[in-house]
């Protein structure tokens, strides 16, 4: 009998393996069923493409079911980069872009620009030392969106981002296509750092987490709300200025840790991911698309401020207020205040000076 049945068994087998694969054998990362049809064609830019974020976020743009078409643009290496991505089996159509007398080819009809272009940090800088290089490079790129893709949303990454972001809304004024509901600082790692530092010292699942991380994006001017975080865990003050301290100083520690070879390039390119597909679903009119962005503000007494907003069809659709604070947050926020409007101003001031 057991003779039988091993037989019997090995024929099932020979006969399994000598059939003709499931031709719905998957290559696909994401499940084929999610590459759903029925969403308007999308053009994403990514500007600074063949960089350490520009790279690994080049190939999360590639994955992301809502784009159709993905462009790569840098001043150098972009034909490899484009090459190398596009050979992955998603829907998105990749072209690379090199040079600035192909900008403007790489931004026309793009929905969505995110901008990783310029320096990063080394050990010992603040991120307002990348000003002198990185302004001048998100400038002349804003210049460019607004000539060649004037309504669509742009993601800024690029440091300082608490100056890059209002000399993007500068040069769009006087482009004459600000639109204050499309221009966003991606604060999306500050969250996604306050979340995964919080569960740790917690002890709750990471993926359950949320936590709004409000201000701007350096130093004392990130500004984690643990009071108001989801699941509320409790912990004791000493372990709240903990992991503000550490969220604050997070760019910083891996600066550290790379020593001399950069900044955080894979989770910024995560984080970059999340942010941009939030904006994604919000132009596709997907419902209650909340995430945290440095934005222009009315919040605050300074006209650029990270909060909650929703995502809609024209980007910004709602800026929301803070909520309450505990007295430690209320004294962070005053903190910050001083070093963010400075920061502003200078990027105001680059704007129109040059
Ligand atoms: N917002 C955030 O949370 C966050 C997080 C990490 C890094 N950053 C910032 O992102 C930026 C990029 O960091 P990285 O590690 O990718 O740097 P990187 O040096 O590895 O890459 C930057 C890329 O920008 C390109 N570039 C330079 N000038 C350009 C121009 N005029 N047009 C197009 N591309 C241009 C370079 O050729 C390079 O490929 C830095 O300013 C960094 O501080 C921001
Ligand atoms: O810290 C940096 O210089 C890069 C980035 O802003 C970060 O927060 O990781």
């Amino acid at each position: 009998m057991k003779i039988t049945m091993l037989k019997s068994a090995g024929a099932a087998l020979k006969k399994a393996t000598t059939a003709s694969p499931s031709p719905c054998v998957s290559t696909h990362l994401l499940s084929r069923a999610y590459y759903s049809t029925g969403y308007p064609e999308r053009k994403v830019a990514i500007l600074g493409a063949a960089g350490g974020i520009g790279q690994p976020l080049s190939l999360l743009m590639k994955l992301n079911p809502f784009v159709s078409s993905l462009s790569l643009y840098d001043i150098a290496n972009t034909p490899g980069v484009a090459a190398d991505v596009s050979h992955i089996n998603s829907p998105a159509q990749v072209t690379g872009y090199v040079g600035e007398e192909q900008l403007g080819k790489a931004l026309e009809g793009s929905d969505l620009v995110i901008i990783p272009a310029g320096v990063p940090r080394k050990p010992g800088m603040t991120r307002d030392d990348l000003f002198n290089i990185n302004a001048g490079i998100v400038k002349s790129l804003c210049v460019a969106i607004a000539k060649y893709c004037p309504n669509a949303l742009v993601n800024m990454i690029s440091n300082p981002v608490n100056s890059t972001v209002p000399i993007a809304a500068e040069v769009f004024k006087k482009a004459g296509t600000r639109d204050e509901r499309k221009l966003f600082g991606v604060t999306t790692l500050d969250v996604i750092r306050a979340k995964t530092f919080y569960a740790g010292k917690a002890k709750v699942p990471v993926a359950d987490i949320d936590v709004p991380v409000i201000g701007g994006h350096a130093g004392i001017t990130i500004l984690p709300l643990f009071s108001q975080a989801a699941p509320k865990a409790n912990l004791p003050d000493d372990d709240i200025m903990a992991l503000t301290k550490r969220t604050q100083d997070g760019g910083t520690e891996v600066v550290e840790a790379k020593a001399g070879k950069g900044s955080a390039t894979l989770s910024m390119a995560y984080a970059g991911a999340v942010f941009a597909d939030a904006c994604i679903k919000g132009l596709n009119g997907v419902p209650a698309i909340v995430e945290c962005s440095f934005v222009e503000s009315s919040v605050t007494e300074l006209p650029f401020f990270a909060s909650q907003v929703k995502l809609g069809k024209d980007g910004v659709e709602q800026v929301f207020g803070l909520g309450p604070l505990s007295e430690f947050e209320k004294q962070g926020l005053e903190n910050l205040k001083p070093e963010l409007k400075a920061s502003i101003q200078k990027g105001i001031k680059f704007a129109n000076q040059n």
